[in-house]
């Protein structure tokens, strides 16, 4: 486990930027996050607002891996990946996807399409995903509902909605009970992926264990970093889908770091959110190309990280919880 460097070192590189969305991602216009520099190279720490110290702890030491330890070897150097749609109307679906640069290779690959937003009907979800169905006939549609629909909602709903073809259904339902409930009553007519039950559980590995989950979600930093998503992947024995928490194109990085990591690929990978955003802090930018990237490192750019610095409250803030979180981490590995 890696020894923390001392909380002034990391303070010394750190900047806080406030980066506006193209398009509202849950619930997300302008998308605050933490970047600094270590010895190995650039690391973001991006917990959302609402998550609490203990659960950012996570988070941070992700970011210490990749700034103090950098990452491990990679297997390969090309990862495919997913477009991400939002709960947009089905007008808006052809231009947000055309941010994806999926391109004619990149046109038979995922995308994965939100569903379940509070206050929108199964009418508008089914809606979305047929006019990406339109758009785009050979695709591989998954949806995901982070946990907003009961068992009978998602019952109903994943029923509804395998017409137009079903990669997998990521998190339909909250619990691991349910997600259990869910699978059995869908007999393997949809597959069933968890991503909340893997990256907000205490014990990553109790869905795996329960027979709950056909695949696994796994996102860096809410795991712990690559490292660990690595040995969470091994120990599940199920196969794993990559993704990212909207991050710039340093989060993404750690991502990226993951995919390339993992003996087997068998999903695009969520991390093409970078093309939901109106400004990123590097340059280029870590966007796919024809529905996939090349495995590289990512170097903040000083003039947008000055261009899109947050206000001085917000930094503030955000190095306010730096050093509460970093107290957290230090308490576990005492
Ligand atoms: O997996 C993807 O295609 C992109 C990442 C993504 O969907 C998410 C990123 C950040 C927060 C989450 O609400 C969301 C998810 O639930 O998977
Ligand atoms: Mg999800």
């Amino acid at each position: 486990m890696l020894t923390l460097p001392p909380l002034d070192e990391i303070l010394a590189t750190a900047h806080v930027v406030a980066l506006p969305m193209k398009v509202k991602f849950r619930g997300v216009e302008l998308r605050e996050l933490m970047v600094f520099s270590g010895p190995a190279g650039w690391a973001e720490f991006s917990p959302f607002l609402e998550y609490s110290d203990v659960e950012s702890a996570r988070w941070l030491a992700s970011a210490l891996e990749a700034g103090w330890v950098g990452y491990p070897e990679s297997v390969r150097d090309w990862v495919p990946v997913n477009a991400t749609l939002p709960a947009v109307s089905p007008a808006e679906v052809p231009g947000v996807l055309a941010a994806f640069n999926m391109g004619s290779a990149g046109a038979a690959q995922s995308v994965k399409i939100k569903v379940a937003e509070a206050g929108q009907s199964l009418g508008e979800d089914a809606a979305r995903v047929g006019a990406v169905r339109h758009l785009l006939p050979e695709a591989k549609i998954r949806i995901d509902a982070n946990g907003g629909w009961d068992v009978g909602q998602a019952v109903k709903a994943l029923r509804m909605l395998s017409v137009f073809g079903l990669e997998y259904a990521e998190q339909p339902v909250a619990t691991i009970a349910e997600m259990a409930a869910v699978r059995s009553a869908l007999d393997g007519s949809v597959l069933i992926a968890a991503d909340e039950s893997v990256r907000k559980a205490t014990d990553p590995l109790a869905v795996a264990r329960a027979g709950a989950a056909d695949l696994l979600v796994v996102k860096a930093a809410p795991l712990g970093g690559v490292r660990r998503a690595l040995e969470i992947v091994a120990e599940a024995g199920l196969p794993a889908v990559v993704s990212s928490a909207l991050d710039s194109s340093v989060g993404i990085s750690a991502g990226l770091a993951l995919a390339a990591a993992l003996p087997e690929l068998p999903y695009a990978c969520g991390l093409g959110t970078v093309s939901l955003m109106a400004a990123d802090i590097a340059s280029p930018s870590l966007v796919a190309e024809a529905g996939g990237m090349n495995v590289r490192e990512v170097v903040a750019d000083p003039g947008l990280l000055a261009q899109f610095a947050a206000p001085a409250d917000r930094r503030d803030w955000w190095l306010g919880r730096l050093g509460r979180v970093y107290a957290v981490l230090a308490g576990a590995e005492a």
